[in-house]
């Protein structure tokens, strides 16, 4: 895997106010990468700063290999940004406001007809092509934002919390989107406050606080820089007092009792590497294993542990 963008020391200041403090970050090619952090964290600014709208004043940050001070325009060719504030034109059909950022990114002839479709099929919005965004709801108005962004096929796809006070129907469909422009070979950054989004849609996240990066992780990664439990729940086609006691002596299991009914309760750290520890336990006794549950904590009660604060409240 190879960093297609890396954040050197990034520092931004607002008066005297350290809004972005001694970034460092790396993002691999191929990655969701979730940013989460609560109002005023420093997200828009770091993202405003990588897309060239914000000027830094410390470090330097590069997208492909190249600098956002010294090659700034190499930089914003890799780049589709979907703003936070809508930047589409309501005088403008959906598909005259497309066309608009396809030019800009120095599409031309059939190849820019072409991708202009292909971007408004993508968003479900082919067909009103031809109609005004003021016409719209907020969630079309928000896919029409990412059918601008993507429309020259970026390397690089930066979305600043998009789906801010929509429908679920449009919400729905952005994160799908999300997903389906990954998997064309796109590397996503997803800004967001809704943490729920971040742990579906994310292959990693970095949290962000009062302009520091305070964890950086896949979602198990995070969980186990906090400390944080997880809980394993195994109904068995019977119990076994000895299988039990094995699992109780493993590295990393805190807890292991039945709690009746053939069910068998684990509380453990970084549940994905004894996993198999167990089931083979089950396996050496002749246990079935009928079904087996897994209950994480969520990003919330990291962010939580992490800072004494809640993300929601701030
Ligand atoms: N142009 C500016 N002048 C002065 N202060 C600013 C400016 N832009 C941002 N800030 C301040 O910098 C801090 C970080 O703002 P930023 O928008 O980056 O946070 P955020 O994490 O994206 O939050 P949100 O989710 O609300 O967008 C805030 O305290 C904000 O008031």
């Amino acid at each position: 895997m190879n960093a297609i963008v890396h954040f050197r020391d990034v520092v931004k200041k607002y008066d005297s106010v350290m809004t972005v403090n001694h970034l460092n970050l790396e993002i691999e090619e191929g990655e969701i990468f979730g940013l989460l952090g609560p109002n005023g964290a420093g997200k828009s600014t770091s993202i405003g700063m990588l897309s060239g709208l914000i000027d830094l004043n410390g470090g330097d940050i590069t997208v492909g290999g190249s600098s956002i001070k010294s090659r700034p325009i190499d930089v914003k060719r890799q780049i589709g940004l979907v703003p936070q504030e809508l930047a589409i034109y309501l005088n403008l059909t959906a598909k005259e406001n497309v066309t608009f950022f396809a030019k800009l990114y120095g599409l031309r002839g059939k190849l820019l007809k072409e991708r202009v479709d292909e971007a408004l099929l993508f968003v479900g919005l082919l067909d009103r092509a031809k109609d005004k965004p003021s016409t719209f709801s907020g969630g079309m108005k928000r896919r029409l934002n990412i059918a601008c962004a993507i429309v020259h096929r970026p390397k690089l796809i930066i979305m600043d919390e998009p789906t801010v006070g929509i429908d679920p129907q449009s919400r729905n469909h952005i994160l799908e989107s999300v997903r389906t422009l990954n998997r064309l070979g796109s590397t996503i950054i997803y800004t967001s406050h809704y943490m729920e989004e971040v742990e579906a849609i994310c292959t990693r996240v970095g949290v962000m606080d009062q302009g520091k990066l305070i964890a950086c992780g896949t979602m198990e990664q995070l969980r186990l820089l906090a400390g944080q439990d997880t809980k394993l729940a195994f109904e068995l086609d019977r119990e076994e007092p000895q299988a039990l006691e094995e699992i109780s002596s493993l590295p990393r299991v805190k807890q292991a009792g039945s709690i009746g009914e053939g069910i068998i309760e684990v509380i453990c750290k970084d549940s994905a590497a004894i996993l198999q520890d167990i089931l083979f336990i089950f396996h050496k006794y002749g246990i079935s294993l009928r079904t087996m549950t897994r209950t994480e904590p969520g990003l919330e009660t990291l962010f939580l542990q992490l800072t004494g604060r809640s993300l929601r409240d701030q």
